[in-house]
């Protein structure tokens, strides 16, 4: 209206009114614009070409008509607002609004409403121009639409101008490189470049100078917090209407999740590929879908050959069918199995595999594929085998050594017991075999070794054990033997195996063998002992000239054991003092003289009593404690004998001497220490009474000790005389100064005829040899009586007294008196 009142005025003086007002409607008519009049009350006086066109409506339709026509219900209420502002004398420019169109669309306008005055300046009606703004506002919307996604990008969206200045930089970017558009607009985008980098842009910019693209192009850039990402750019050249490049857009997605997943993936990817481990991955049903190569290279499966089967292919005949089933139902409980496995290679050979599978399941749970790890362990268990067959087997001979025979020994025994079977037990030890080694050395002597164990295991059966525990010795089990007979054919067989002659390096051998053999349960021995009892045969068969089997007799086994029991028992109870020595007086029947007292050996056991010395001196015999106790007796009858001196009783003291002490090499030189030790006490006052049996034995070596002991003053006497093979020269070459009459004699004199006359003849042989003679068993006063009739005054026995312990003895002396009958006779 401004340009319309500028036209009016400017044209004026040149044109009539008419002709004006021609030219306005002509240019009213013919502007695209709507130009409308209306009175204040809103009725519609002018309604142009443009407002037909605009609105719709034909000018016949609007004028006289409501301008709140076009106005949509929602904005009625801006008309009165318009029409007080025009009211006041105001005007309203570019007043954007929405009108409604005759075919009831809205339409965005841009209104411009001024007041028409009359002459006289009164407001009497209103001019509106009114344009449609549709575009432009469409434009708007997309410029807004536009910079929303441009800001709610995840991708940095970059403006810059061809020198790397930036133009624009959206949140996406913001977000991305740490900046914000403050910081960046106007800055350089080198600031974003590693230092490595920096020619990068450089060559970007070239690239966009010549109006090329870049398309995802992948790189680093460095955020504001120094850090580094991964990049995917592109970037466009900006032209300008000419075309010429005047900036770029440049799109940049952060990539470092990828590349992360990227490298993962590779890495991976490179584990799957190099690792020594087979992976093989199945799907649900266990269909492989994917194997590695080195489970191709274990396996020796092509791919092809492997993909879309099952695990079945590979199983081992080691494991049956429902090794599989066992697999799954592990995987179904557990979702994981691990275990040591043998499976088939493509050319059927086994190997060992330590597999470990473990199953993948999806989001909701449900397993989707099994991963399989295979280490083949076949070198692993080699080794393993290896190390295992070194401890239980002889490196020699490859036979099972001691350790595997014992645990064969003990199962064999079990199984001996289950089946009520027999087994035997067979020590064999090669005869003289250090010859073969000292004649043709030690390798020989290996191959021979060798060789004669191949024989024995030939001649044995497969389920009986043979095993090399040492040296040329070995140990055979023999199961289910049956009676002693059939073993020891057995054992023979054998035998006569290792006696043939062998071919070793060129030369011809022949040695035979000892076996020693033990049965069980017969010898109820545990393993170890078994052995043993087998070795102690051997130890027999060897002594019986080699070369033969020898079987361990048991009972004999059974008595030693009961020896070294019973022998412990004795050890104790010498320790614990419950040895002592009961004295039985000698006595002159005639006189009525106690000359002396027979040192005699109790057990004062706790429990038994008093336990008499033929139930346990032959125990200790050819032990040491045969000597121990024999020094013991001595210097028991010494301490006894200095004692009683003291005490005023002078009597002797013999005590009994085994042959075997005698014989000790030391026995003189002890002997003269223990009298040492009791200088009060006479040696002539302690007699040792050896055994006719024993004084036998070795007649030289006894009397050149018994002559030494006389040096020393000790008297002998020879104890139970005339049950040994007494001869003349015997009796006169024994030094003893005494002869002791068996008491086996004595005790029947009265009734044996024989007896009577042994008893003579000794006697006599006594006179003859100027030897003292004593009796013992004198356990009758009429046996006392022939005794002095046959001229043996000298006495012992029960009739007389019984042995007694020592405090008991003195009194007893002092009370005692022979019988008259004994005193009486001449
Ligand atoms: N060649 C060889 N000899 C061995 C090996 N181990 C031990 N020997 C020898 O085997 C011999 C075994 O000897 P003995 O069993 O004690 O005696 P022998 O000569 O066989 O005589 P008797 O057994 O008493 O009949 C010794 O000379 C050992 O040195 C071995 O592995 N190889």
């Amino acid at each position: 209206m401004v340009a319309t009142k500028g036209f009016h005025t400017q044209t004026r003086s040149l044109l009539s009114m008419e002709e004006i007002t021609d030219h306005l409607y002509t240019s009213v008519d013919s502007s695209d614009d709507a130009i409308i009049s209306k009175t204040l009350t809103g009725t519609v006086t002018s309604w142009n070409k443009g407002a037909e066109a605009l609105f719709g409506y034909t000018a016949d339709e609007m004028l006289g008509n409501s301008i709140l026509l076009l106005m949509p219900p929602e904005r009625l209420s801006e008309e009165s607002f318009i029409l007080d502002l025009i009211s006041a004398g105001e005007k309203v420019d570019h007043f954007d609004t929405i009108r409604l169109r005759k075919d009831g669309s809205r339409i965005p306008v841009s209104v411009t409403i001024s007041p028409i005055k009359d002459t006289r300046g009164k407001i009497v009606g209103v001019s509106k121009i009114a344009r449609d703004i549709s575009d432009r506002v469409k434009l708007q919307i997309t410029e807004r639409q536009f910079a929303a996604i441009i800001n709610s990008s995840d991708d940095a969206i970059v403006g810059k101008t061809l020198s790397g200045v930036i133009q624009s930089w959206n949140q996406g970017a913001e977000r991305m490189f740490g900046y914000s558009a403050e910081e960046m607009i106007g800055w350089t985008i080198y600031v974003l470049l590693p230092d490595d980098r920096k020619d990068e842009e450089t060559q970007i910019l070239a690239k966009l100078a010549r109006g090329e693209r870049i398309d995802h192009f992948e790189t680093v850039r460095v955020r504001k917090d120094g850090r580094l990402i991964d990049v995917s750019v592109s970037i466009s050249p900006i032209l300008d209407k000419t075309g010429r490049v005047v900036g770029a857009s440049k799109i940049a997605r952060d990539i470092s999740l990828k590349k992360q997943i990227e490298k993962q993936l590779q890495l991976t990817a490179s584990v799957f590929s190099n690792t020594n481990e087979g992976i093989v991955i199945a799907d649900a049903d266990g269909v492989i879908v994917e194997v590695n190569p080195s489970f191709l290279h274990i396996s020796g499966y092509d791919r092809a050959d492997v993909i879309g089967k099952t695990p079945e292919l590979f199983r081992s005949s080691r494991h049956d069918p429902e090794f599989i089933a066992r697999v799954r139902q592990a995987l179904n409980d557990t979702g994981t199995f691990q275990g040591e496995v043998w499976s088939r290679r493509k050319d059927g050979s086994a190997y060992a595999s330590l597999l470990t599978i473990n199953s993948i399941k999806n989001a909701i749970d449900r397993v989707e594929k099994y991963v399989a790890l295979i280490a083949d362990i076949t070198p692993l268990r080699a080794k393993q085998e290896e190390i295992e067959h070194l401890a239980h087997f002889d490196a020699l001979t490859d036979l099972p050594n001691r350790i595997l025979l014992a645990d064969r020994l003990s199962q064999a025994m079990g199984l001996a017991i289950r089946h009520a079977q027999s087994l035997a037990v067979l020590y064999l030890d090669l005869d003289h075999f250090k010859e073969i080694n000292d004649k043709y050395g030690h390798d020989t002597g290996d191959k021979l070794l060798i060789a004669v164990s191949n024989r024995m295991r030939e001649a044995m059966r497969s389920v009986d054990t043979l095993s090399r525990i040492g040296g040329d010795e070995f140990v055979a089990v023999l199961i289910n033997v049956g009676t002693p007979v059939e073993c020891v054919q057995l054992a023979e067989r054998i035998l006569l195996a290792c006696s043939q002659p062998v071919e070793v390096d060129g030369i011809v051998l022949q040695v035979s063998a000892s076996i020693g053999v033990t049965m069980y349960p017969q010898d109820q021995a545990d393993p170890e002992q078994l052995i043993r009892h087998a070795d102690r045969a051997l130890y027999e068969a060897k002594q019986a000239g080699r070369n033969r089997i020898h079987l361990f007799d048991l009972a004999l086994e059974q008595e030693m054991t009961q020896r070294t029991l019973q022998l412990g028992q004795i050890e104790h109870a010498f320790v614990a003092g419950e040895l002592a020595l009961y004295y039985q007086p000698k006595v002159n029947m005639r006189s009525g003289l106690v000359f002396g007292a027979e040192a005699l050996l109790r057990w004062l056991h706790p429990e038994r009593g008093v336990v008499a010395p033929g139930e346990f001196l032959p125990i200790i015999e050819h032990h040491a404690l045969e000597c121990k106790i024999g020094y013991w007796v001595i210097e028991q009858g010494l301490s006894q004998l200095n004692a009683w001196q003291q005490a005023g009783l002078t009597i002797s003291v013999s005590v009994n001497v085994s042959a075997n002490l005698l014989q000790m090499s030391d026995f003189v030189n002890r002997l003269s220490e223990l009298l040492a030790k009791y200088p009060a006490v006479q040696p002539q006052s302690l007699e040792l009474e050896i055994l006719e049996n024993s004084a036998l034995q070795d007649l030289n070596r006894i009397v050149s000790v018994i002559r030494a002991c006389q040096q020393l003053g000790v008297c002998f006497s020879v104890d139970d005389f005339g049950t040994g093979y007494s001869s003349l020269t015997y009796l006169r070459r024994l030094p003893a100064e005494t002869l002791k009459i068996d008491q086996s004699f004595v005790r029947d004199i009265l009734l044996d005829r024989d007896d009577l006359a042994i008893v003579q003849g000794v006697i006599a042989l006594a006179q003859a040899f100027h030897r003292k003679v004593i009796a013992e068993g004198v356990e009758t006063i009429e046996i006392g009586e022939v005794l002095l009739d046959l001229g043996c005054d000298l006495a012992q026995g029960y009739g007389i007294a019984r042995p007694m312990p020592a405090a008991l003895l003195p009194n007893w002396v002092r009370h005692w008196t022979p019988h008259p009958c004994w005193r009486g006779r001449q």
